[in-house]
Formats: C-alpha cells, sequence, structure tokens
C-alpha cells in the first residue's frame, strides 16, 4: 500500500509503475494533471484513490486494471470515460461526483459501473443528435424588454414558418411538440403582414460567415476564439468568470468597451455600439411587448446548423417569484435582459446584481449573457457610460463575495488548525464549540462555492428591439455562445437510440395529459428499452435541456414528469397574475353567467387578491379549460399544494377532501405586515409570565441572498405540521399541538442587517423539550427547500435564550451546528459571552440532523 495523498505532486511518479504488486495506491488531493498510458502494469491494484487532482482523462489501458475493486475520480476535469468500461465490473466504491462529465452523461456515470456499461455498448449502435438542442432562458426586470427581445430573436422562424405556409409546406412539421411555433404565433397574435415586412431587412445571419465584414468580426462564429472576447477562453480559466479577470488589475485582457479618451467614446471594442442617429428601421416597432407571466417556446434559431433552443422567458413581475425558480436548471443558457435607457448606477442591484445572486444561488456555474436593450433611447455616450457601469458592477460585486467567501474558508481553516478542546474552551472563539466533522463540511461548501461562481459573459451586448441588424446579431452571438464547445460542451454529443425514442414518445400526439406519472413516463421507458433506472438518468437530461420538466431531487413533485409545459404554466400563471380583469375575464367566459353570480365572482376575486383565499369551486373555473373532471381539479390542487402555491385551510383530516367545500390560501399574496395574532403567543409580553418562559430561536442568516418566493412556499410546506396558523406578510403564528410556534423573514436593511428567517417557540425550563420537539419538523421543512439551492450561502443560529429573555435587540447567536449527533436533553449549559461568565445560562443547542448542506454536486 502506497499513501502520497495531500502532497503536491504535479506528476504521476513513474517509480510506482515498477512496482507490479501495489495493491493500493492513494494520490489523493494532489496535482496530477495526467496518468501514464500504461498505468495497466499496475496488475495487482485493487484500490486506486485519484480524487481532487486536475485529471482530465483516463488513459484507455485503466479498464485493464481488472482487479479493481476501489476507483475514486472525485473532484477532476474528466469529461469522457474510455470505453469499456464495463471491464471493471469489481468495483464497488466508485466515486465521481465534481467532474465535468460529458460521455457518458454525468446522470448515467453517477449511477456506477454497470451502468456506464450498458450506455456504453448502447451507443456503439447511436447515430450522433441530429439536433442539437438548448434551453435559453430570458431573466430581468420587468419592462426589461425580455418579449421584445424573444419575439425580435424569433422573426426569422417566423417569416420561414409563414413562407412555409403559405406554399403549403407546413404540415412537414413533423416535429412533435407540445408547444408548437404555430400555437404560439397565435398567442402573440403575429399580423402575417408585418412577418412579411421583415423580408425585406438584410440578415447577416444569411450571409455566408466570411462574408462578415471585419468590424462585426468579432460576431462571426467563424473566428470566435481568435477575435470575440466574449467567447476567448482565455477569458474564462479553469471554471473562473470572465469578470473576475477584468477586475481591476487585470485591465489589460478586459474586454470592457475603453473609457472615453479626451471626453470622446472610443467605440473600436464594442462592437454592437449604435449610432443613434442613425434611421431606426421599424421592422418590430408596435409588436405587443408584454409577456403572459411565464413563457416557454420552440426556436429553431438556425435551421441549416440545426440548433434549436428552447426559449424560457420568465415573468419581471416579482409575483412570480414563488413559482420562477422552477424554471432555472443547470446546463442552460441564461441571458440576463437590462433595460439601458432605465439603467442608473444605484439601481445596479435591483436589475443586474440580484438576478446574479439569485441564478448564482439556483444553478451555480451557470452561463449569463449580459443584453442591455432600450439602447436606441440611449445617446452613444451615455450608452457606452452604462455597459461600463455594469460590466464595473458585476466585477465588483463577483469580488465582493468571492472575497467574503474566502475570508469564511480563511475563519474556518484556521478553527481547524485549533484543537476541538480548546474551540470549546472560551465562548469568544469563533466556532466555538463546533466539530472537527462539521468544520470540514463547512470547509467543502466554501470550496464548492468559490469553485461554481457564475460564469458571464462580457462585456454587456447594448442592442435596440427596432433595429434588425442588431438582433441578428444578437442571435448570431448566441448561436456561437451556445455551440462553443468550451462553454456548452455537451450540446453535440451523442446519444443512446433510446434516449431519443423516449422523447419522441413523451411528446407524441396523445400525450395531451397535464403530466404523466412517474410510472406512464417509466411505460414509456419501457417502450423505448430503458429500464427504470436508466430512465433517471434519460429523464434529468430531458429536463437540462429544456423539454420537459422533472424534479429529480425533489421529495414530492419527482412523482411527476411535466411533458405538456404550456398547459403547466398556463395553471401556474393563473395563480400569479394579480390582475382582478384577467382574473374575471376568466371566471366569466362562460356567457351563462348571470348578475348574482358574477357580483359573487367579482367579490371572491376581490378577496383572493386581498387575503389569498379562493374557494375550490372557484379555482375550477379559473383553470375550466385544463378541468373536465372533479377528479382534475383535486389532482391540480394537489400539484399546487407540492408546488408551494397553496394550502387548504379546511381540509378534513381523515375523510377525502371534498373539493366544492374546501378553501385555499395562497400566502404570496398576504398582505398585512403581521398575522392577526393574540399578544400572548408571544412570551414575553405576558407580564408576569415571562420570567419563567424560556425561548427557544433558531435563525437562518443569508447574507448574499433570500430566495425569491421562500417565505410563500415555505409557510405551505410547514402547514400539515401546524394547527390554528395565523399568516402575516412576513410572520406566521401557528401551534404544534399546543405549543405556539412563530416563524418570521425579516427582510434584509442595508448591508449589515442581511435576509434572516427564525423559527421560535417557547415554554418553560422544564418543558423545554416540547418547544424544540415543536419546531424540529419545521427546520427538516425549510432544511428540505434549501436543498434546492446548491449554491445558496446561509448560516444557521442558535439564538441565546438568555439575551432573548431580557429582550436584547442583538441576542448572541450560538453556530447551529454544534452537534451533529441528536441530544436527547436537547438543552446543554453554555456560557453566552454577553451575560458573564457564569456558567447558569442555558442555551440550547440545534439537535437533530447536521445543519451543513452538503453541496449538491450538479
Ligand atoms: N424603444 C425600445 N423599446 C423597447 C425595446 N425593447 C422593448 N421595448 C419596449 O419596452 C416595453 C417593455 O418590453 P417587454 O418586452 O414587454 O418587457 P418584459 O421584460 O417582457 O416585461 P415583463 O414581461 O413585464 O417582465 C414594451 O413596450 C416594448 O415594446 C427597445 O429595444 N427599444
Amino acid at each position: 500500500m502506497l499513501n502520497l495523498s495531500s502532497n503536491l505532486l504535479g506528476e504521476f511518479p513513474e517509480a510506482v509503475l515498477a512496482l507490479p504488486s501495489v495493491e493500493e495506491l492513494y494520490l489523493s488531493r494532489n496535482q496530477l494533471a495526467l496518468l501514464p498510458a500504461h498505468l495497466c502494469q499496475l496488475r495487482q491494484l485493487r484500490a486506486l484513490w485519484l480524487d481532487n487532482n486536475r485529471i482530465r482523462y483516463l488513459p484507455d489501458s485503466i479498464v485493464q486494471l481488472h482487479s479493481l475493486e476501489e476507483l475514486v475520480l472525485q473532484g477532476n476535469q474528466i469529461a469522457i470515460l474510455p470505453e469499456g468500461f464495463g471491464q471493471l465490473s469489481r468495483v464497488s466504491l466508485w466515486k465521481i461526483k465534481d467532474n465535468p462529465l460529458i460521455q457518458p452523461p454525468y446522470e448515467v456515470c453517477m449511477k456506477g459501473i454497470p451502468y456506464i456499461a450498458a450506455y456504453q455498448q448502447e451507443l456503439a449502435h447511436s447515430q450522433p443528435a441530429l439536433k442539437p438542442r438548448l434551453k435559453l432562458v430570458l431573466m430581468g426586470l420587468k419592462d426589461a424588454g425580455k418579449t421584445l427581445l424573444r419575439k425580435c430573436l424569433m422573426q426569422e422562424e417566423r417569416q420561414r414558418d409563414s413562407q412555409l405556409a403559405a406554399a403549403g409546406k407546413d404540415a412537414g412539421r413533423t416535429q412533435p411538440r407540445g408547444y408548437s411555433m404555430q400555437q404560439r404565433d397565435i398567442n402573440l397574435g403575429l399580423a402575417p403582414e408585418r412577418v412579411g415586412k421583415i423580408q425585406q431587412g438584410h440578415c447577416p445571419i444569411t450571409e455566408p460567415r466570411d462574408a462578415v465584414s471585419p468590424k462585426d468580426s468579432s460576431l462571426g462564429p467563424a473566428s470566435v476564439e481568435q477575435q470575440d472576447p466574449l467567447l476567448s477562453p482565455s477569458l474564462r480559466v479553469a471554471g473562473k468568470t470572465t469578470l473576475e479577470d477584468c477586475s481591476t488589475e487585470h485591465q489589460d485582457v478586459c474586454p470592457s468597451p475603453s473609457p472615453p479618451v479626451n471626453g470622446e467614446a472610443q467605440t473600436g471594442h464594442f462592437p454592437m455600439l449604435l449610432d443613434c442617429h442613425a434611421p431606426l428601421r421599424p421592422l418590430v416597432a408596435g409588436l405587443p411587448g408584454t409577456s403572459q407571466g411565464i413563457e416557454v417556446t420552440d426556436w429553431t434559431a438556425d435551421a441549416e446548423r440545426g440548433l434549436t433552443f428552447i426559449v424560457y422567458e420568465l415573468a419581471g413581475d416579482p409575483s412570480y417569484d414563488v413559482i420562477q425558480s422552477f424554471f432555472l436548471s443547470p446546463g442552460a443558457l441564461y441571458v440576463l435582459v437590462v433595460n439601458l435607457s432605465a439603467y442608473t448606477p444605484h439601481r445596479f442591484y435591483s436589475s443586474v446584481g440580484y438576478f446574479l445572486h439569485w441564478l448564482g444561488a439556483k444553478v451555480p456555474h451557470a452561463v449569463v449573457c449580459m443584453v442591455g436593450t432600450h439602447a436606441d433611447l440611449c445617446a452613444e455616450r451615455e450608452l457606452e457610460e452604462k455597459c461600463l457601469d455594469i460590466h464595473h458592477q458585476i466585477a465588483l460585486q463577483e469580488k465582493r463575495d468571492a472575497e467574503g467567501l474566502q475570508h469564511l474558508a480563511q475563519q474556518v481553516d484556521e478553527a481547524l488548525g485549533q484543537d476541538f478542546d480548546l474551540r470549546c474552551s472560551s465562548p469568544h472563539t469563533a466556532f466555538h464549540g463546533v466539530s472537527d466533522k462539521n468544520l470540514r463540511r463547512k470547509k467543502a461548501q466554501f470550496q464548492y462555492l468559490l469553485n461554481h461562481r457564475l460564469q458571464i459573459l462580457s462585456p454587456v451586448l447594448p442592442i435596440s428591439c427596432q433595429d434588425n441588424d442588431h438582433v441578428c446579431r444578437l442571435r448570431e452571438k448566441l448561436l456561437s455562445v451556445a455551440e462553443h464547445r468550451d462553454i456548452f460542451p455537451n450540446l453535440h454529443r451523442v446519444l443512446p437510440k433510446s434516449w431519443q425514442v423516449l422523447e419522441e414518445l413523451h411528446f407524441q400526439p396523445q400525450a395531451q395529459q397535464l403530466w404523466l406519472s412517474w410510472w406512464d413516463s417509466a411505460r414509456l421507458g419501457l417502450q423505448a428499452g430503458l429500464t427504470e433506472d436508466r430512465l433517471q438518468s434519460a429523464l434529468s437530461y430531458l429536463h437540462e435541456s429544456g423539454k420537459l420538466l422533472y424534479f429529480e431531487e425533489h421529495l414530492t413533485l419527482r412523482e411527476y414528469v411535466f411533458h405538456n409545459l404550456p398547459r403547466l404554466i398556463d395553471i401556474l400563471n393563473v395563480f400569479c397574475q394579480r390582475d382582478a380583469t384577467v382574473l374575471l375575464r376568466k371566471l366569466l367566459r362562460d356567457t351563462q353567467t348571470d348578475e348574482l353570480k358574477a357580483t359573487q365572482l367579482h367579490h371572491y376575486v376581490e378577496g383572493f387578491l386581498l387575503y389569498g383565499l379562493l374557494p375550490a369551486h372557484v379555482i375550477r373555473l379559473l383553470l375550466k379549460p385544463h378541468i373536465q373532471s372533479r377528479e382534475d381539479l383535486l389532482l391540480i390542487l394537489e400539484l399546487l399544494e407540492k408546488m408551494g402555491l397553496c394550502y387548504c385551510i379546511n381540509k378534513p383530516k381523515c375523510k377525502p377532501l371534498n373539493g366544492a367545500a374546501a378553501w385555499y390560501k395562497f400566502p404570496c399574496y398576504v398582505k398585512n405586515e403581521v398575522p392577526h395574532a393574540e399578544a400572548w403567543i408571544n412570551g414575553t409580553n405576558l407580564s408576569g409570565q415571562s420570567l419563567v418562559i424560556e425561548q427557544l430561536q433558531i435563525e437562518y442568516i443569508f447574507p448574499f441572498i433570500f430566495p425569491p418566493g421562500l417565505f410563500a412556499r415555505y409557510s405551505v410546506q410547514i402547514n400539515s405540521h401546524v394547527v390554528q396558523r395565523s399568516d402575516g406578510k412576513y410572520q406566521i403564528y401557528a401551534y404544534r399541538g399546543k405549543v405556539p410556534v412563530v416563524v418570521s423573514y425579516r427582510p434584509a436593511r442595508g448591508t449589515l442587517q442581511p435576509d434572516t428567517l427564525s423559527i421560535a417557540s417557547h415554554a418553560s425550563l422544564p418543558n423545554i423539550w416540547t418547544a424544540w420537539q415543536a419546531i424540529t419538523p419545521l427546520v427538516e421543512e425549510l432544511n428540505v427547500l434549501l436543498h434546492e439551492w446548491p449554491g445558496l450561502y446561509y448560516t444557521v443560529h442558535v439564538l441565546c435564550s438568555k439575551c432573548l429573555k431580557r429582550g436584547s435587540p442583538n441576542p448572541h447567536a450560538f453556530p447551529g451546528e454544534l452537534l451533529s449527533q441528536p441530544r436527547p436533553e436537547g438543552v446543554i449549559e453554555i456560557i453566552c459571552p454577553r451575560n458573564g461568565s457564569e456558567r447558569v445560562n442555558v442555551a440550547l443547542v440545534y439537535p437533530p440532523t447536521p445543519t451543513v448542506i452538503s453541496p449538491c454536486s450538479k
């Protein structure tokens, strides 16, 4: 056995190959990039640990190590596994996560050697995927210009479609789609004559690539690597964002627009800078911009290259926050849209910084492209200054965040350097009482967050949706980003035939249901030749490429496969629109409605917008086109509950739900700041009794961002655990049995006071364990929701009960991961540094499962 782990080996020590009897070789945590081709000389090898190196590929001969039982490759740069992995059939300990795997795909590799073998076997008989497809997500503030941008980008396809239609050829569009372009055209209300007009404009997209003028050459995909600063791989070193490299120290390589020289803006580096005086071609002027909430559309961006985008346009209105995060997934291209005309430097956070934090928390390492719209409304100089400002502020935010995380990682390192007993000796030490194990997890989490920053492509691309040339250039830009093999290496991978068949089966015309149950999907999988477990990988692939929604890691939603996105989105949008007219129109579409009924419906809508309350029969009316039977209604209501949109306030405990009598509460609609609750719920208000009441409060602190929509979803999630609840916009008062619980969200106030969410209860000291029991399931529910945010940084604390009892505005916060094992008593004595040194103070230590969320490898 040879253990060379945790050294600085940059090369594989060749001398080891001269030791053919080595059985266990440990080379973890070195800097190895290559393995020798003749590794197979080590025929006796049973354990090979190579985790946390820089290995990019494995030698083919590795599959000849027939005695291998342990193969640990986690934390490398491996994209492709050699053929014939099935030969390593004895491997029982297999670790591969945290590698940028393409072939076999990550989803397959994680399942183990037999799955890799089956995949490789099938692949040998497959054809390259004919249609590369990428999920493209448009996000940004309300009125940023997302809808118009989407419509303009897709103009060309529409134009093509209308030509095809005119020639009577569009019957040939056989692709089975749940949401066809044709369908969307109707929604957009595009007049054919307007489409016709566009034919007059000349789109560079149709020109031969080498015909792109030198001025625009950076936009031409043919010369992407050499000339396009946006795509230059030198700016995307080892998972770092371009912007890290563009911080002030690296101005020389920064692809940002040049600062003004002698008062004149230099436009040389700014390929898309506009001439404001040039006449605008009103090609899309007058196209309605306003979106209908979230929308999903297929866009064949380049028929010649066969590249299709599935465009998800998110809504800018925060009322959609509660559902938007379901549509953010790894592997997509994100376009953050900013209205440059409305942009000012002090609006940076609300229009850019916030979205980057949100995306980074949900999809770490996502690829983001910045687009500035309304360029036609800005003067040339103004445009340049704004783009530059956005660019610099992104760099600053990124630098600040990374430094903050590095600082925290350093603190953890220092604490790890200390002896555990020393850490426990004084309550003033950082991480007082935190176990080494928890500290190491924390360290791993920081490492993960630092290694998976967003990949923000720069510079900001200013465009006017009114100018066809700009739109064509942006289209080309998106295509070249999508096709860049360093950025989206997965796009052109070969996929097994069975995956393609599975996709076709899910979208066959008769599959009109709103969703498929996992079992329905498994049956289709069997038809396609996929066994149940191999189905998961195929569904994950379809999810990531935007074709359907399948929440593999969600406890309850993983029972569904949402293949019919337009219908699903139609349903979800209804509950986020917050527009009385739209709601009434839906309710009154039945012409038979008499006046009395109409007044009643009016009343329900008012109640909904004020208190978030709706009876089931009105929900049924709102969703009429999607509901054929009572069973449909019940299934949809169940889904809405599982997604965290609403809960039933009067669900009978044992009997089946009676749809007609049931009322539903949508917490995202609650407006009153505090719940209408009696004063007695707060122990400190109990005159004379507060001295005997112990406060128990767990606090979650979110230094960067509080996940949008989380509080509303959490409100729904805890409903099955509580009774007699009373909801406020940011607070919930309720009971767990007879024990009161309070959940409070406190939005950030400046940088010094981050967002916090606390879960509290109280009881007399001898009964404090009942308070623990009351809040534990609520804490667990929150942890489950937070698992959906692998890039989110937050800390968990237990507030000092003594400080709370004194009513201190700033109670001492103990680290929330003091114990990783449950302590039956749940209460330990510990000294609070704010309360002198006597050991009388009782602090309550979070007892159950460990609270540090281990980072999700995806
Ligand atoms: N002059 C000009 N107007 C634009 C441009 N892009 C969008 N608009 C207009 O700006 C308004 C808002 O655009 P939308 O596309 O609806 O914005 P959005 O981001 O989809 O907004 P939400 O759907 O509410 O999130 C519309 O009136 C558009 O016509 C542009 O480049 N130039």
